[in-house]
């Protein structure tokens, strides 16, 4: 069995960016990737700009009790044409650009105006701010923004470089074939020895989430043709995923049925729990992925196989998922030879976060699974830790 690393490794060599590219306006951009890199078209602030409502004048002036003579106003929008000489200051609000010869705004609540608002009178004090943005401060014209997946302070930022449009990796459709006898659809009647389908469902949530444009099949039965069927009405999907038959019982029909149909696994079963029978591959241009049925292990594996595969299809240059570290909460025995991906959450420890893994790992529970709000990552062969040993984990 091959270890999770090299399983993902292989998952997105399977995954080549798909070269087809759409532009879309900026309320459609969030979650896409951007295709090429764009450049700023605008400096911003484009000039010097106050960051507070209160008064320009120049900071070598500035002391308690310090008089000023009102000479003009500034606002967003409008600047003071004239130029700020010595003893004098210009009313100036947020966002406005500083009058020439002034370099620092005194904070209204600094200031007594005095005769209806004709000067200034500094309070004892003030503010040690300069209270100026510097041309420049945020971005410059030609700032390069890098193509990467783009998030909502993402569009924000294009929003304020002055680009329209952006230029975006089409979403990979991904087909989702559940499989099996016992599966009915959600708000069907089960038999009494039938469960309600719901992988495909998580899995649909998932690649829509990460930018995926996730379509669920038919569920397949437990039988060839029915197979094949389901696999034909994912021809035009970049990635085909099946739910379930992976394993290696006379019902587990999957693998037999993508090789039929011509598929070219890379690999099949790794060293992971939940998730062992997970098989990867090619069929036709489509990457396709066998994930196993228990409801955990195929949700684990979605988060960790077919998210990072449907983001490198998507093209963004960091598709794989993101680790962090904490400390265990409590002591973990020893692990056996499959990384484990263990159920978890974050709590409030004495030295910040801490991982509370769930005593009940069995993968077939989804309400733990839901409970938890991340996965905590024990090597292969783990020794036993202590309360307190560092641990890696994702975020779910
Ligand atoms: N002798 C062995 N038995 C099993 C092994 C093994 O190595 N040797 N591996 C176990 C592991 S690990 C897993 S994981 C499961 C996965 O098996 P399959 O991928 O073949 O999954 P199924 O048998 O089809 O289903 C397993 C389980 O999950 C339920 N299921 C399936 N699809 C769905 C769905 N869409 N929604 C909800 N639940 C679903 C199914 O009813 C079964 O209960 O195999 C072990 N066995
Ligand atoms: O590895 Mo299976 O995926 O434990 O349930």
């Amino acid at each position: 069995m091959i270890t999770v690393e090299d399983a993902l490794s292989r998952v997105l060599a399977l995954a080549a960016p798909l070269p087809r590219i759409e532009e879309v306006p900026l309320t459609e951009a969030a979650g896409r990737v951007l295709a090429r890199p764009l450049r700023a078209r605008r400096t911003q602030p484009p000039f010097a700009a106050s960051a507070m409502d209160g008064y320009a004048l120049r900071g070598d002036e500035l002391r308690p009790g310090a008089r000023f003579r009102v000479i003009g106003a500034a606002r967003a929008g409008q600047r003071f044409d004239g130029r700020v000489g010595p003893g004098e200051a210009v009313r100036i609000f947020t966002g406005a650009p500083m009058p020439e010869g002034a370099d620092r705004v005194l904070i209204q609540e600094d200031a007594a105006t005095e005769d209806d608002g004709a000067f200034i009178r500094v309070r004892e004090n003030p503010d040690a701010a300069r209270h100026v943005r510097p041309a420049g401060a945020d971005f410059a014209e030609g700032d390069v923004f890098a193509p990467r997946r783009l998030s909502a302070r993402d569009v924000a930022l294009l929003a304020a470089m002055n680009v329209e449009r952006a230029p975006v990796r089409a979403r990979p459709r991904v087909a989702l074939i559940p499989t099996g006898d016992e599966l009915v659809e959600p708000g069907q009647t089960p038999g009494p020895d039938q469960i309600v389908s719901s992988n495909g469902y998580g899995l649909h949530a998932m690649l829509r989430e990460a930018g995926a444009d996730p379509f669920l099949t038919p569920i397949a039965r437990d039988d060839p043709a029915s197979l094949r069927a389901a696999l034909e009405a994912a021809a035009e999907a970049d990635m085909i995923v099946t739910l379930g038959g992976a394993s290696v019982g006379e019902h587990d029909l999957v693998r037999a049925a993508l090789l039929a149909a011509g598929a070219e696994l890379s690999f099949h079963k790794i060293a992971m729990r939940p998730g062992k029978p997970l098989m990867a591959g090619r069929l036709g241009r489509a990457t396709a992925l066998g994930l196993p049925g228990n409801p955990v292990s195929a949700m684990v594996c979605g988060a960790l196989f077919a998210v990072p595969a449907a983001r490198a299809l998507a093209g963004d240059p960091a598709p794989a998922p993101r680790r962090l570290t904490a400390r265990l909460a409590h002591p973990l025995p020893a692990n056996g030879p499959r990384a484990h991906y263990a159920r978890a959450r974050l709590i409030d420890g004495p030295d910040g976060p801490a991982l509370e893994i769930f005593a009940n790992q069995d993968s077939a529970v989804l309400s733990l699974l839901a409970a938890a709000d991340c996965l905590a990552e024990i090597p292969a062969n783990a020794p036993a830790m202590e309360t307190g040993t560092n641990l890696k984990y994702i975020p779910l």
